[in-house]
């Protein structure tokens, strides 16, 4: 790693002073963490009382993964002589957010490849997945080993479930996740680390090395232990922030995510 990249605690990968004299302690005492419900209020919300479309907030969800992404792991410190990444999508929206990030990620230089073992019969996902076709993004057949994927890519992108997730992991993201835990790469987890129970966490689960909550953190996010908790999807319109007293931090400038 070099001085420039932001595993130094001593750099911040911003060039904007503003973004980097707030002290992110103070921006992340006070927002809110949501429960699973309330989040799914909101989500609710947003379409039918704000008149959103899922693609239009998946797009900025998405794009806002791609973007902590580009700032936890730089281009040019990545360990890898590729610019590799495994983008992992599960069968709801989550996994939409991760074949949006996927696309972006591609047009920052990247190069992610995807799995997608479930892939629902709607147009929606049927157009993101064509997206990501025509881009020139592979989509692998199987779940690589914990070798494989260490020795062949810089980091994984854990976009298998979000804020609807409930009860035990069924097949075949159970046995994914147990490959996941295997891995010595970081992960970067899209709102919730895969697997863990969303108000209450996992004591064995994984322990990705980002987190990025999107809208709010939910309540898991106290339970976070890697290095980076961004948070994105810059949509949330005033009055429903303050109906749900959010508490938002101010997003720097023109950005579409924020380090907590
Ligand atoms: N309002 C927001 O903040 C937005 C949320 N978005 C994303 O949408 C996500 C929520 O999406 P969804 O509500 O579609 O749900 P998820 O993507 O969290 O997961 C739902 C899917 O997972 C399956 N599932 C649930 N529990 C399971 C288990 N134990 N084992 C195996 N499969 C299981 C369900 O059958 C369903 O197919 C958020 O976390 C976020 O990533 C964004 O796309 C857009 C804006
Ligand atoms: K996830």
């Amino acid at each position: 790693q070099t001085g420039k990249c932001p595993l130094s605690p001593s750099t911040h990968n911003h060039q904007n002073d503003c973004y980097s004299s707030r002290p992110a302690s103070a921006m992340a005492q006070s927002i809110k963490y949501l429960g699973q419900e309330e989040a799914q209020r909101i989500d609710e919300e947003l379409f039918s009382e704000y008149g959103f479309s899922v693609d239009q907030l998946m797009e900025l969800a998405g794009l806002s993964c791609a973007t902590a992404v580009t700032r936890a792991y730089p281009l040019s410190c990545l360990v890898k002589p590729k610019p590799t990444v495994l983008v992992i999508c599960g069968p709801g929206n989550n996994g939409g957010d991760g074949l949006v990030c996927a696309r972006h990620l591609k047009l920052f230089g990247y190069e992610p490849s995807i799995l997608y073992p479930k892939r629902p019969n709607k147009p929606l996902f049927q157009g993101l997945t064509t997206q990501c076709q025509k881009m020139e993004i592979p989509f692998l057949t199987e779940m690589p080993e914990a070798p494989v994927i260490d020795e062949a890519f810089n980091l994984v992108i854990d976009a298998i479930f979000g804020f609807s997730f409930k009860g035990a992991v069924r097949e075949p993201f159970g046995s994914i996740i147990d490959v996941l835990k295997k891995t010595t790469v970081p992960i970067a987890s899209i709102d919730i680390p895969s697997g863990w129970d969303v108000e209450q966490g996992s004591v064995d689960g994984l322990q990705p090395d980002t987190l990025i909550s999107l809208t709010a953190p939910k309540n898991s996010a106290t339970l976070f232990k890697g290095r980076h908790h961004f948070l994105g999807g810059r949509f949330v319109p005033p009055a429903l922030e303050r109906k749900y007293q959010l508490n938002l931090p101010r997003y720097p400038e023109t950005d579409c995510v924020l380090k907590l």
